[in-house]
């Protein structure tokens, strides 16, 4: 088997508390892996730091073999728009400046002055571009693009929309929407629109919640709302995908439909890594179970080779 995530000596502190000290695992394809632990074993610190939340302190996170942080670099067609823009500018600015020393007339001092303004204010605006596809909030999406999505990596459900409208609009924001294509492609996009409406609401009917298409997403119950994030983390069109707690708060009905839908996917060659309490719901689901306890990983085996497990019963019970 291959792995498609590779976590290799990874360390994270906060201030004085090492909360990530030295883990290394890997996450085969095609596999559900649990991540499980006693609190404060490092298992949300691990989940933000392969998803691009936070920045390791130390180690390497691989996925597909490359290293993350190369993952979430800008791409060099944006730096190309940072460094035109600077040139732009710079060009504008020195135009001006030979025209002002009476190298043309004041006129054209006075096009070129215009000119290096316009540069400049293109200048600003490219800054900020630049500022934020570097913002730690901008990195995380340029994971989910090659496929590594956590739940959270999208915008949380907006409750004054619809179901259905979530889910289309996590479709989107992976495809980088924008107004030029709604300006220039007003026929494709319509296309695009009636075509995204019905996979959407295949996705819905997967998921059996397509009788809540138009409903409200913040009338829904709490189990309904997982069905909905799983939902639009599926319309991003994921390989490896991040729950956080997926069942905590939700009902045993909608608990068992949502154990079978990570099944369903799994069997279509999904690959899941699940931070979850429930041991019954993990060990059910799991392929393999990672135990970490103090920032690192204690063992690595079957469900039943973990519960059975002297240091990992002592991890929880003897603390
Ligand atoms: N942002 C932060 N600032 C300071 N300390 C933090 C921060 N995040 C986590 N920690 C500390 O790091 C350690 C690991 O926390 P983490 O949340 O990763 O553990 P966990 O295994 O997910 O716990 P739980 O099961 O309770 O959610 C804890 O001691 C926690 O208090």
């Amino acid at each position: 088997m291959t792995a498609l995530l590779n976590v290799d000596e990874l360390r994270k502190s906060f201030g004085g508390v090492t909360a990530v000290d030295g883990a290394s695992f890997d996450v085969e394809e095609g596999t559900v892996t649990g991540l499980i632990g006693p609190n404060g074993a490092g298992k949300t610190t691990t989940f933000n730091l392969i998803s691009g939340f936070y920045e390791p302190d130390g180690g390497v996170i691989s996925y597909r073999g490359t290293d993350t942080q190369e993952i979430m670099q800008p791409s060099s067609e944006e730096k190309n728009i940072w460094y035109g823009a600077s040139g732009m500018t710079f060009g504008g600015i020195a135009l001006s400046g030979a025209a002002y020393y009476g190298l043309a007339t004041p006129m054209l001092a006075g096009a070129t002055a215009v000119g290096a303004g316009i540069g400049a204010a293109v200048y600003a605006g490219q800054e900020r571009y630049k500022e934020a596809s570097e913002h730690t909030y901008t990195r995380p999406f340029r994971l989910a693009n090659e496929g590594l999505v956590r739940t959270f990596q999208i915008t949380r459900e907006l409750k004054g929309m619809t179901v259905l409208e979530n889910l289309m609009l996590a479709k989107k924001e992976q495809s980088g929407e924008n107004l030029l294509n709604a300006w220039f492609r007003q026929g494709a996009v319509a296309k695009e629109e009636s075509d995204l409406q019905q996979e959407t609401y295949q996705m819905l009917e997967f998921l059996e919640i397509d009788h809540l298409a138009n409903e409200e997403a913040g009338n829904l119950s709490g189990g309904q709302r997982k069905l909905v994030e799983l939902g639009r983390v599926l319309m991003m069109e994921p390989d490896l995908i991040l729950l956080d707690e997926p069942v905590a708060g939700v009902n045993p009905t909608l608990t068992q439909k949502l154990i079978k839908r990570i099944r369903d996917l799994r069997a279509d060659g999904y690959t899941f890594l699940i931070v979850e309490h429930d041991m019954e719901v993990i060990m059910n689901l799991s392929d393999t179970v990672i135990v970490m306890s103090e920032g690192t990983k204690l063992m690595q085996g079957s469900p039943d080779e973990v519960q059975s497990d002297e240091r990992v019963i002592d991890a929880y019970l003897g603390g």
